[in-house]
């Protein structure tokens, strides 16, 4: 069970009252209370209006003395027009301040839904890159969606609950300064509709669980099969894919069918028991304890009153079980992306001015020997190649290099510095990366090479296009360096992405350059047009290569070849070298 689970139901509506300012609470409790005691003034005037109107019995009533004394005692006289400004007065302000209190609402609710995406994407966006491998993409976009709405909709059926349950108080307070036996009476029949239909409630609570998990679980799918349909598309095998959303739609139907039912049975059937209980009562009032007609039908009013915000209160409650499970899912993701947050790093700034080095490395995922007490040095302006079998771990070797793995044993140093002792952001800004999948975003080719940052000009992704030999092509496109590169870019070849990614590493003039398979797309000479700018980049500006590739183009070019296999990490000579030996 994880903690969010364990904190379901009232721990989490206290995560969520906490998450709102304490002012801005209390703010809302205080209107929804003075809105319902407002109410309840106006309310428990009727009594000695008809008191005042000639009905001699209810003169007797303790309520009617304590509000005619109240006349009284400020000078005011015993006037049924004066009373019925006073129960007029109550309803309106309650009206008035009711306004004041759902507009402070609206802003809260707003706000909680705001804040918890704000949560979700900071702790998503500080987690380490062991956490996103592990999940499916959907689950954050199911959860920043509809379930942080839901979240929203919740702390709005909690303030809602909250008004309620005090106008019942209220009311109750009333009802017992009129009779005890009223008091008691409307105790009794609001536990009668609370017991009998909390079966309703739990229902609610249980499909909107199912229904929480099944989104989830759909979005989750859709998602990767969008990301990889073409070659289903190519090969007409989306049926299988097809088949699984239906086995979800159709248990997300179902519990929306019941919840649906839960939610309206419960509103359905709270009237009939009201009146049951409210035909007993009179039944009693009138016959068993002789009160008079005029009593009856004021006490009448005030029991229905008090028991229908009791199951108005109810409805309420019932709501936020429906939505709970929206802000418990939201809050797993945030918790799950918060406990892998990456360790805060060191303080020392490198500034690769002598290398990097591994310094007798070992890593594995689990059984699988990735790097075997590995240990080189690679200087400052040095062009590596890496090469070595598929699944040998070339690209964990990268990530232990940039901090995005930590190795099991060993150090790995830049500029001498172990680089737990280094602050891995600003060593990771100092390098540009271009990965084996690289992904464009769906925006303008621009975008996609500056990501946004407002420090880089037209003139730098210009500049770094040419460095990676894609400028010609981005001129020609429909809108130059403007052109939306489409859905994950989609719009460009595998080729003409592949240059754009090394555009983009190369834009903010890094200090070290990773390519991993990053030319494996291009043809001969574009691959040859690239490795040159790299190199004189190396010659000129002092960069550092680190080419994963098989590819000549870079083993001949590097000054050294590193090879990772079975994990054993070994030098070997290129063919310059061997022909120089
Ligand atoms: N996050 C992970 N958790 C568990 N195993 C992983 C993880 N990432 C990679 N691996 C495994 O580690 C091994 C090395 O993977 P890696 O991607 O580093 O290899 P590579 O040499 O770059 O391969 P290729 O040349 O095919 O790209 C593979 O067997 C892979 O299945």
């Amino acid at each position: 069970m994880t903690d969010t689970q364990k904190r379901s139901g009232f721990g989490l509506i206290w995560r969520i009252i906490t998450a709102v300012p304490p002012g801005r609470n209390a703010l809302v409790a205080l209107a929804i209370t003075f809105a319902g005691a407002a109410e309840g003034i106006g309310i428990a005037t009727v009594l000695p209006l008809v008191a005042v109107l000639g009905d001699n019995a209810s003169k007797s009533n303790a309520l009617s003395k304590a509000i005619l004394s109240v006349l009284d005692a400020i000078g005011l006289p015993h006037d049924p027009i004066l009373l019925l400004c006073i129960i007029g007065g109550g309803l309106l302000t309650k009206a008035a301040v009711t306004l004041l209190a759902l507009r402070l609402v609206g802003r809260t609710v707003a706000e909680v839904v705001a804040n918890l995406r704000l949560e979700l994407i900071d702790a998503v966006m500080r987690a380490r890159w062991s956490f996103y491998v592990r999940q499916p993409v959907g689950r954050f976009s199911t959860a920043l969606s509809g379930e942080a709405q839901k979240a929203g909709e919740a702390y709005n059926g909690m303030t809602q609950m909250f008004s309620q349950s005090t106008q019942a108080l209220i009311y109750l307070m009333i009802a017992a300064v009129a009779s005890w036996r009223l008091a008691l009476l409307a105790v009794l029949v609001s536990a009668i509709m609370i017991v009998s239909l909390n079966r309703l409630l739990v229902a609610s609570k249980n499909n909107a669980r199912a229904q929480t998990g099944r989104m989830r679980s759909l979005v989750s799918r859709l998602t990767d099969v969008l990301v990889g349909i073409k070659p289903m598309k190519a090969m007409a095998r989306q049926a299988r894919f097809n088949a699984l959303f239906t086995e979800d739609l159709k248990a997300i139907k179902k519990s929306i069918r019941r919840q649906v039912f839960a939610k309206n049975t419960n509103k359905a059937l709270q009237e009939p028991i009201l009146a049951l209980c409210l035909l007993i009562g009179i039944y009693f009032a009138l016959k068993v304890f002789a009160m008079p007609v005029g009593e009856v039908i004021v006490m009448g009013l005030l029991l229905t009153k008090t028991v229908s915000v009791v199951g108005k209160a109810q409805q309420e409650l019932q709501n936020i079980y429906a939505n709970e499970s929206g802000f418990s899912a939201v809050y797993e993701v945030t918790d799950a992306a918060r406990a892998e947050r990456e360790t805060a790093s060191g303080k020392a700034v490198p500034t690769l001015e002598r290398g990097f080095a591994f310094d007798d490395v070992s890593f594995a995922f689990g059984e699988r020997q990735i790097l075997r007490h590995a240990s080189f040095t690679v200087n400052a302006g040095e062009i590596i190649a890496l090469t070595g079998p598929s699944g040998a771990g070339k690209t964990t070797l990268v990530d232990l290099l940039l901090g995005l793995q930590e190795p099991a044993e060993g150090t790995v140093r830049v500029d001498g510095v172990p680089l737990h002792e280094i602050d891995v952001l600003k060593w990771r800004a100092q390098t540009g990366y271009v990965p084996q999948e690289l992904i464009l975003f769906h925006d303008s080719v621009f975008a996609n090479i500056t990501l946004g940052q407002p420090e880089f000009s037209h003139e730098d992704a210009e500049h770094a296009l040419r460095r990676a030999g894609a400028w010609d092509f981005v001129a020609n496109l429909s809108d130059g360096i403007d052109t939306i590169a489409g859905e994950r870019g989609a719009l460009l070849s595998g080729g003409q992405r592949q240059r754009i990614a090394v555009a983009r590493a190369l834009v903010h003039r890094p200090k070290l350059l990773i390519l991993d398979e990053a030319t494996s797309a291009l043809d001969p000479q574009t691959e040859q047009l690239i490795v040159r700018n790299v190199c004189q980049l190396a010659r000129e500006k002092g960069l550092t290569v680190l080419a994963i590739s098989h590819h000549p183009a870079w083993v001949e070019v590097a000054d050294r070849v590193l090879r990772l296999e079975d994990g054993d990490l070994v030098e070997q000579l290129h063919e310059g070298q061997r022909a120089a030996v």
